[in-house]
């Protein structure tokens, strides 16, 4: 099992209010900057648009963000497993999905909490604002209102409504289901399955699964009474009736003995491992309730080692959550610009789901997840960061939406569609997904150097907290104690390993290691002391070098060029060791490196081409292809210049070292970046857009990575610090927690070490 992330109320907390309050932001798609802009986007060109719409209502999906845009819709009286917390408490929930629906589909999505219990009154609101969108997703609310306030806004609407509890769970159930029953060789229909909740899921799920032929005398449902029955009075409605069986079990308990598949959409701990010892042999267990399951995979295996287990939650394998639905459901809906979801694309969307992760797994997605992923017990159904669910998924709902007749715009080539899915979603989060997962696994023991800055700390306490390793932090005890207290991470006191001159045991071994290599180079053993004892950047690359830590991160607190002189005392890091920082920008869907940012002040056409190896080699370590420009203000020797020179001639001493990469320059940016611009030079061997920029100095490189980053508002991690023989990262002073994070999870990963 992958090591369990661990969240803090802190974290949460602040990972809502920073860098502004919530999760989502809107942004203009179209350019906003001159006033013919604003002319066309407002009066008068507004008005054209306008007309045309009320002559033809279908080309609202052309003119506006009809087609692309769901509302996110709760009333909060059933938030997660946490009960009715009313309108205004659910909308961290509902901006949640919202931001799913966008990392996961590309969707527009944007939440609206409606202040009432009344059916009625929630119904009548949400079809006012039925032309605004081209799919509402219902959330959170409590059964049964929900059903009365599904089907009417259904008969009423002439867009997909979906409630996404009722259906999306059970989409997602059926998919595990299909594939849990697969595994422990048992037929639906001859399963005995208890459902515990018969609230919005609950019903969903039974209902599906009694569609896809399990046998309504095998079911039992409970609720906070216990089973449901054929004669109960007490707790009914309609929905449960239909369900009640001519049965002498009335509790849960009852119930699990010999059943062989467990569902849960009710609350925490509503199981007991008792009642999973009662089960039949190889017992399906769904403990779908949020955020605490009924029972944890832990406790239900620690009595049954057959189990089959799923929960709701991403930290344990086989993650059964309508994450993995509603993206794709309605991704594939709004493509066809449908009128409804109805059965058949969800069943569609099940089986898609189902099959993809009885597949081969790539190995992207391996990486991404931290393991190797087979088919099996513990990989039941697709994990949600499986970069393949976009172009499998909704071309099946599409697929199925035509067929059933429920399209308003066909797709005529579905192969086409995939591949335009394919393109649609941003490649750098699964760049970052996969680094923090490899780091996961590395459990590298990381040196943070500068324990007196708070910020390290928030990054020191992260980086343990995320089962990413164990964090060394070098400072003072007092020091980190009293920093910790203020920022409000009290609890991490304990958790952080806090290691000094004073405390550790190696200090005159690190002295003697300096002094060898320093007493040539006018070091007295006066000055080996203060530099070993009293520099913490000297210190902790002092117990990296010893193996007392396996990777380090510093550089927040000074200025890079001066903490990598002092790195320079212990290890070879300078030019002319070979050293290149690398920095990654990361912005709309595209990474660029850009290198180099940090060692080489004024390189030579040979120190270009090595600046071009190390930049290959760390776009290859983040996954990416490497296809290096040697950009300038000329290209390919026009304008000439003296300048530009070393740019035209560092591709020939690529060509006579025979390295593996695609190169080529010189050529300015906009050659290396656009491929309109680059096709004007067909002779150009780069088979695409550069990845890769050598630029011509350092200052270049501050000022086009610094330029990036204010006035773009470009993702920078970096300079990766490469070319070393131990893993060291330098942050830079005006990192936030999160940067120095993303550069300790660089170190643990090895980017850029020399091997
Ligand atoms: N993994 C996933 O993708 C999803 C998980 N869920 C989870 O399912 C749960 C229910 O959500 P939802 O259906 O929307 O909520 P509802 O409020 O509509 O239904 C809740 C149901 O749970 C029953 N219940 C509550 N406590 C117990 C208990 N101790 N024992 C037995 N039954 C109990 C209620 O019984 P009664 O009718 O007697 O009040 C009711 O039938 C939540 O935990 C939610 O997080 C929901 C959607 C998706
Ligand atoms: C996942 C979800 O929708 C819920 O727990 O309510
Ligand atoms: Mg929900």
């Amino acid at each position: 099992m992958a090591e369990k992330t661990r969240i803090t109320r802190d974290e949460a907390l602040a990972y809502h209010l920073d860098p502004t309050p919530g999760k989502i932001d809107v942004s203009a798609s179209t350019p906003m900057a001159t006033q013919r802009d604003l002319s066309l986007a407002y009066s008068p060109g507004v008005a054209v648009p306008c007309e045309v719409i009320a002559q033809n209502p279908e080309t609202a999906y052309d003119y506006t963000t009809k087609g692309n845009m769901v509302a996110v819709i709760s009333n909060g009286t059933a938030v997660l497993g946490l009960g009715n917390l009313g309108a205004l408490a659910s909308k961290p929930v509902m901006e949640g999905k919202a931001v799913l629906f966008k990392r996961f589909a590309d969707v527009n999505a944007i939440d609206i909490e409606l202040d009432t219990e009344d059916p009625d009154a929630f119904i009548k609101a949400v079809e006012l604002m039925g032309p605004s969108f081209g799919g509402i997703n219902l959330e959170d609310i409590k059964a049964p209102e929900c059903f009365i306030i599904e089907q009417t806004l259904k008969e009423k609407m002439d867009i997909p409504v979906f409630h996404d509890d009722q259906h999306g769970t059970a989409v997602i159930c059926a998919a595990g289901l299909i594939n849990a029953l697969h595994i422990s060789g048992k037929k639906i229909e001859d399963c005995r399955i208890v459902l515990n909740g018969a609230g919005a899921a609950g019903i969903a799920c039974i209902e599906l699964l009694k569609a896809m032929g399990a046998r309504h005398e095998n079911c039992i449902v409970c609720d906070t009474k216990g089973v449901i029955y054929q004669g109960r009075t007490a707790g009914m409605n309609q929905w449960k009736s239909a369900h009640a069986v001519a049965t002498d079990l009335r509790t849960l308990q009852e119930a699990m003995e010999g059943a062989d598949v467990f569902l849960g959409v009710s609350v925490k701990g509503a199981v007991t491992q008792d009642m999973v010892k009662s089960m039949a042999d190889n017992p399906v267990i769904f403990a779908m309730a949020n955020p605490d399951p009924e029972i944890t995979p832990e406790e239900a295996h620690q009595v049954r080692i057959d189990a089959i287990v799923a929960t709701g939650r991403s930290d344990y394998p086989n993650q059964v959550n309508n994450v993995l639905g509603f993206p794709y459901l309605f991704r594939g809906a709004l493509d066809i610009h449908a009128r409804a979801i109805n059965d058949e694309m969800k069943i569609a969307c099940a089986e898609a789901l189902a099959a993809l992760a009885r597949e081969d797994v790539p190995d992207e997605v391996a990486i991404a997840y931290g393991r190797k992923l087979s088919f099996g017990r513990d990989y039941i159904i697709p994990t949600p960061f499986d970069p393949r669910l976009i172009y499998t998924v909704p071309p099946a709902v599409a697929r199925a939406g035509m067929d059933t007749g429920v399209s308003r715009r066909p797709i005529v080539d579905l192969d086409g569609y995939a591949d335009k899915l394919r393109a649609r979603m941003d490649p750098t989060s699964s760049i970052l997904q996969g680094i923090y997962a490899r780091a996961r696994n590395a459990q590298a023991r990381m040196i943070f150097a500068e324990g007196d800055e708070v910020r390290v700390l928030r990054a020191a306490v992260a980086y343990q907290r995320n089962g990413l390793g164990k964090a060394l932090v070098v400072g003072r005890e007092a020091d980190v104690k009293e920093k910790l207290e203020t920022a409000g991470l009290a609890d991490a006191v304990r958790e952080l390993e806090v290691v000094n001159a004073a405390n550790t045991q190696h200090l005159e071994s690190y002295k003697s290691f300096l002094y060898q290599r320093l007493q040539r180079k006018g070091f007295d053993r006066h000055d080996i002391h203060k530099l070993a004892a009293r520099d913490r950047h000297v210190f902790a690359s002092l117990m990296l070098a010893h193996g007392h830590g396996d990777a380090l991160v510093t550089g927040a607190t000074r200025k890079s060029a001066h903490v990598l002189e002092l790195i320079g005392k212990v290890f070879d890091a300078s030019a002319s060791d070979g050293a290149v920082g690398i920095t990654a920008l990361l912005h709309k869907g595209k990474i660029v490196l850009v290198g180099d940012t940090l060692v080489n002040e004024w390189p030579d056409d040979n120190d270009l081409a090595l600046i071009a190896e190390r930049g290959a080699h760390v776009a290859r370590e983040l996954g990416l292809d490497p296809r290096v420009a040697f950009v300038s203000f000329s290209t390919f020797g026009y304008p000439v210049s003296e300048r530009a020179d070393k740019m035209h001639r560092a591709p020939a001493v690529l060509d006579e070292r025979g390295v593996d990469f695609e190169y080529d320059g010189e050529m300015t940016v906009d050659v290396a970046l656009n491929p309109a611009v680059m096709a004007q030079y067909p002779f150009c061997r780069l088979s695409g857009p550069a990845n890769v920029l050598v630029v011509p100095a350092r200052h270049s490189a501050s000022i086009s990575v610094k330029l990036m980053q204010e006035m773009a508002g470009a993702t920078v991690i970096g300079p990766i610090l490469t070319g070393l023989q131990h893993p060291v990262q330098i942050a830079s002073t005006v990192s936030t927690a999160n940067d120095i994070l993303n550069m300790a999870v660089m170190a643990a990963c090895e980017i850029g070490r020399n091997s």
